[in-house]
């Protein structure tokens, strides 16, 4: 297989809400293009999408799924990505790779904020997207399809910052849809299952609501084009490929998000859009000359080729794939790229890969063996050039602490984290030394164990989890004076040291301080560092259990031995002088305090202050989300002990859309009544 050229590809996104049927949608548009033969279902588990062991056992997509189809002369790349909001950042490193979006949702308006945060990203990138609403079959509270778009249109107004032109109205009989009246032709068409839709003739009644929904259609497109608008003011009707010439400038212009509908399990819909995506989806070199920095970037060698890497797939024998697409410039197997020799070249369909030859600018292709390329890299032959820009990283909002079951796995464990993370840009781990712990960090429960998953079946890693340990730490409420005398005879000479300490709290956040006013040499100063380290040592764990911190220790007095004093001798006597002053000074337990942020749709606000207040949270205020419309943003200090689930009761209030980010704030008391409960679980 040969690859195409620029012009006749098109590389789109199948993305939205989750469960909305993209999976679905895709299966069904390599149906209807004969690009299959047998048509899968996500239910039963064979689709092309959603190919992954992990995304089948869930009946969900996990990560993004390529696959390609050859219509009316143009090969098109359609890349299904996850809905769910825990693997978002796999769905945002692929829209920095197309030139349209689809962003499918379901016909129920209270839904609609669940994909605000894939309209912003698509805005804020200006990404071109249409959306196409699916499941038309079932309805929420509205008694036809014609009240259920228009609804649908009015909720979705309200999460689009550009504006919405429907290209389709529907035609219902009973509560069955059976067509679609197409705007820009004036033609309706009845469905049909497995075959095209049939032109049919439109009732008179029909054929009224047309000219409204039409008008309507031109007057949101005529905004941006001035020589419709006079048509339209002087009543000239304009001509179908003028129409037509608009819809397509302006959407690969960002300017207008069309809209289609349909039902995916049952190919209706499917035709239409396809059709559409063949007149009106942006062409690569369109989606070249809109991005700011792609427009502006010339490359130093004609020739040279530039990719972005998409995603990253380690495949079940080992291999390592990077989905890139290709911006400028040709890719032939064995060309170097960021000096790693290309390994093969493919196409993907699901988990299939096909070899190929090369590839133009403009088309996405996966890449074997580039070692050292991660997602969201810039890829060239060239030297010294500008990076891509990458799509945001979301922040971590839910951790598990994990080991390797077996023991003797505890050796690759670091090698697959790195892999699965490689693969996964939104998981990340880290060693935290103070617990000992290994910490897996993601967007959600599913999110990891789906690392989980993938560490046993394709690593043969079995993996254990739990909640990490919270860095407890502890201080003292009293100062006091004490004294620590080591003595020990044995055989030859002995051990003496013999200290008196003066114990202080100090302010929260000011860590440890040691000092001495010794005068005259009663403790000689070979002995003091002796001291210091009996002190920190007594340090890492207090009278509670937890390190010691924000304390001052001072060294005032002691005695020492001409022969029998040592370094080691004043260690031991600074301990005993620290264990027996420190029963004294009130010992209290401290947590970490975070600053937390919280981001939620306006009509949450008061659902998020409810569950910062439930979490013991110290609200700071909240305010508009700069950049969101309808969005706010709560501040609050919220204890890192009531962290741990606050993501999944976010979400279950918030339709899945919430999201926070936290950064350590500071240490404070914890309060009475919860420290035996923190002293008996450690
Ligand atoms: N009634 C009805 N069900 C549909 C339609 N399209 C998809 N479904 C069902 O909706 C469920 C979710 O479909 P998927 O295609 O997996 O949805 P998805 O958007 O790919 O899911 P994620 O990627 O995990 O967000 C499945 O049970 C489908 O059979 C439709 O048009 N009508």
């Amino acid at each position: 297989m040969n690859s195409k050229q620029t012009s006749s590809t098109r590389n789109i996104a199948l993305v939205g809400s989750y469960l909305s049927g993209k999976t679905t949608l895709l299966e069904s548009l390599l149906f209807v293009t004969k690009t299959i033969s047998r048509k899968g279902k996500v239910t039963d588990k064979n689709t092309v999408g959603d190919s992954s062991t992990e995304a089948r056992d869930r009946s969900m997509s996990v990560e993004v799924n390529v696959a390609s189809i050859d219509y009316e002369g143009i090969h098109f790349n359609l890349i299904d990505c996850p809905g769910s909001v825990e693997f978002l950042q796999e769905t945002y490193h692929a829209l920095m790779g197309v030139d349209l979006a689809i962003v499918v949702c379901e016909p129920n308006g209270d839904r609609v904020n669940t994909i605000a945060p894939l309209l912003k990203f698509l805005d804020d990138w200006k990404i071109p997207h249409l959306i196409f609403i699916n499941k038309m079959d079932r309805l929420t509270g509205d008694t036809n399809h014609a009240q259920a778009l228009r609804s649908q249109l009015a909720a979705l107004k309200t999460v689009s910052s550009r504006p919405l032109v429907a290209q389709q109205y529907p035609i219902s009989s009973g509560n069955d849809l059976i067509g679609f009246i197409d705007l820009v032709t004036e033609q309706a068409y009845q469905y049909h299952v497995n075959a095209a839709p049939d032109a049919i003739a439109l009732s008179e009644e029909l054929a009224a609501q047309e000219q409204v929904e039409r008008e309507a259609m031109l007057e949101t497109i005529a905004d941006f084009d001035d020589h419709l608008l006079e048509e339209l003011l002087t009543e000239i009707k304009p001509s179908q490929a003028e129409v037509l010439a608009d819809l397509q400038k302006e959407l690969s212009e960002d300017q207008i998000v069309p809209v289609f509908f349909g039902v995916a399990e049952q190919d209706f819909g499917v035709r239409p859009l396809l059709k559409a995506l063949v007149i009106e989806s942006p062409q690569p070199e369109a989606t070249i000359a809109h991005r700011q920095q792609l427009a502006s970037y010339v490359p130093t060698d004609a020739a040279a080729p530039v990719a972005q890497v998409l995603k990253t797939y380690y495949t079940p024998q080992g291999g390592k794939l990077s989905l890139v697409r290709l911006w400028l410039g040709k890719l032939t197997d064995g060309t170097v790229l960021n000096g790693s020799r290309i390994g093969g070249l493919y196409r993907l369909m699901g988990g299939q890969q096909q070899p190929i030859t090369s590839a133009e600018a403009g088309d996405i292709v996966a890449v074997a063996r580039l070692e050292g390329a991660k997602t969201g890299d810039t890829l060239t032959t060239g030297q010294n050039i500008e990076p891509l820009a990458i799509a945001n990283s979301l922040e971590p909002v839910f951790a598990w602490a994990i080991a390797a079951e077996k023991r003797n796995d505890e050796v690759k464990l670091s090698n697959v984290l790195n892999k699965l993370c490689e693969e996964d840009p939104a998981l990340r781990w880290e060693q935290r030394t103070e617990t000992h712990e290994i910490v897996l960090l993601g967007q959600g429960e599913i999110h990891l164990q789906v690392a989980l998953d993938r560490m046993r079946r394709k690593y043969n890693l079995p993996i254990s989890q739990h909640a990490p340990q919270i860095l407890y730490k502890e201080t003292i409420r009293k100062s006091t004076n004490s004294h620590g005398r080591y003595k020990h005879q044995s055989g030859g000479h002995g051990q003496f040291g013999d200290v008196y300490l003066d114990i202080q709290p100090l302010p929260r956040g000011e860590g440890f301080k040691f000092a001495e006013t010794i005068v005259g040499g009663v403790v000689p100063r070979q002995y003091i560092a002796g001291v210091e380290t009996g002190v920190r040592e007594y340090l890492h764990k207090g009278i509670l259990g937890f390190p010691i911190v924000d304390i001052a220790v001072t060294l005032t007095n002691g005695s020492y031995h001409s022969v029998d004093s040592s370094e080691q001798a004043f260690k031991q006597a600074a301990r005993l002088a620290m264990q027996e002053g420190m029963a004294t000074c009130e010992p209290i337990l401290l947590e970490p305090i975070n600053l937390v942020e919280i981001s939620i749709p306006t009509e949450y606000t008061s659902s998020a202050l409810r569950l910062v207040s439930g979490r013991r949270g110290q609200i700071l205020g909240y305010e508009s989300k700069a950049g969101w419309q309808r969005w706010d943003k709560v501040s609050a200090y919220i204890p890192e002990m009531e962290m741990q689930s606050l993501i999944l009761e976010l979400r279950s209030q918030t339709m899945g859309v919430g999201f926070f980010s936290k950064t350590f704030d500071r240490l404070q008391e914890v309060p009475e009544k919860l420290v035996s409960q923190v002293v008996s679980a450690s």
